[in-house]
């Protein structure tokens, strides 16, 4: 069971006593006004299970009470679920149909079994490689339902586990926010260079970041769409951390999908036709494990001439970015 969340590590609650300490801490995160009433309601809880013995039961008890205090936590915090959307949590709480997650989760099955990119084609193929076969079918020419689409590209390992785990901690220990963007903060200056040197991407010039946090507990995903073509420029470039996952391209509901694995530590970069031609999403089922995606954008071509535009670029240079939050709540 995952809980505190920090960088890719997570903690795992295993017996009632460390259940019991964990809610006690959680508390002091909530409004002064309502930490008597928790504190009190787990107390109580605590003694009125403590001659329990039977091990399922226990377990039973610590998902729940887990799950609840996600709840009550997030809700003090401001729930991020707007609109039609909720949350996994949101959904049990209301006792709303799970697809309420998401529109994606319930669009029609596409005729067609999915495509996959091949990292080691770097190209569409119709099956995925087989690591163990001489998969003929996977080796055949691009079906013709992808034929053109040009414009992915997936790096495996730009950054090493150790890097990873510094570069997720640094991302935790600022606030998160339901969304967040800003300028490139201090942690990118080391490995923008090492992204502009990968082919294609040395005139990169990123203006924006983005750091997004999918937890599978929460139902997390991102629906089919394409990122904004008035601001921001042909390549969206995304690093993984914590987790493996995959992008999913369509055209249409029911069309052919496209599958793109974005292993963890690997960099995507998107543009051309899978850009602008095709949507993109992440699946709820695909986020199996806590993802942190870092996704780095560059100005359209038309605002780079212009004062903004270049106001713009100098600050993404400068790598002093503050997140959204800090700059709300006055941080420097
Ligand atoms: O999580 C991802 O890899 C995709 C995110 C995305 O598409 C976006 O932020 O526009
Ligand atoms: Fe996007």
């Amino acid at each position: 069971i995952t809980r505190f969340q920090a960088g890719c590590a997570s903690q795992t609650i295993r017996n009632p006593l460390q259940l019991y300490r964990h809610l006690l801490r959680l508390v002091r995160t909530l409004p002064p006004g309502a930490r008597p009433y928790y504190s009190n309601y787990i107390r109580q809880a605590y003694n009125s299970h403590s001659d329990e013995t039977d091990p399922d039961r226990v377990r039973q008890i610590i998902d729940r009470a887990l799950l609840d205090a996600d709840w009550v936590v997030k809700k003090s915090a401001g729930c991020a679920c707007k609109g039609i959307r909720a949350c996994k949590i949101c959904c049990a709480a209301k006792q709303l149909p799970l697809v309420a997650v998401s529109a994606a989760s319930s669009l029609p099955q596409p005729d067609q079994p999915p495509l996959h990119f091949c990292i080691d084609c770097q190209a569409v193929r119709a099956t995925p490689r087989h690591a163990d076969g001489d998969d003929a079918e996977h080796w055949s020419a691009i079906p013709s339902s992808a034929s053109g689409l040009a414009g992915i590209r997936v790096f495996r390992d730009f950054i090493n586990p150790d890097e990873e785990a510094v570069l997720a901690a640094e991302i935790d220990k600022r606030p998160w926010a339901p969304s967040q963007s800003g300028r490139l903060p201090p942690y990118w200056s080391a490995l923008l260079p090492r992204l502009l040197a990968l082919p294609g991407l040395a005139d990169f010039q990123p203006v924006e970041l983005c750091n997004l946090d999918y937890q599978p507990e929460l139902g997390a995903h991102i629906d089919p769409h394409i990122d904004d073509t008035w601001l921001w420029g042909d390549r969206l470039v995304t690093l993984n951390l914590c987790s493996d996952t995959s992008l999913t391209l369509s055209q249409s509901a029911g069309s052919t999908r496209i599958s793109i694995p974005m292993p963890r530590r690997s960099v995507l970069v998107l543009s051309g036709p899978a850009r602008y031609d095709w949507l993109h999403a992440v699946l709820p089922d695909d986020v199996t494990g806590r993802r942190l995606a870092v996704t780095l954008r560059e100005l359209a071509p038309d605002w780079l001439e212009t004062v903004d535009g270049r106001a713009l670029l100098k600050a993404g240079a400068a790598f002093d970015g503050v997140s959204v939050v800090e700059l709300k709540s006055g941080g420097s």
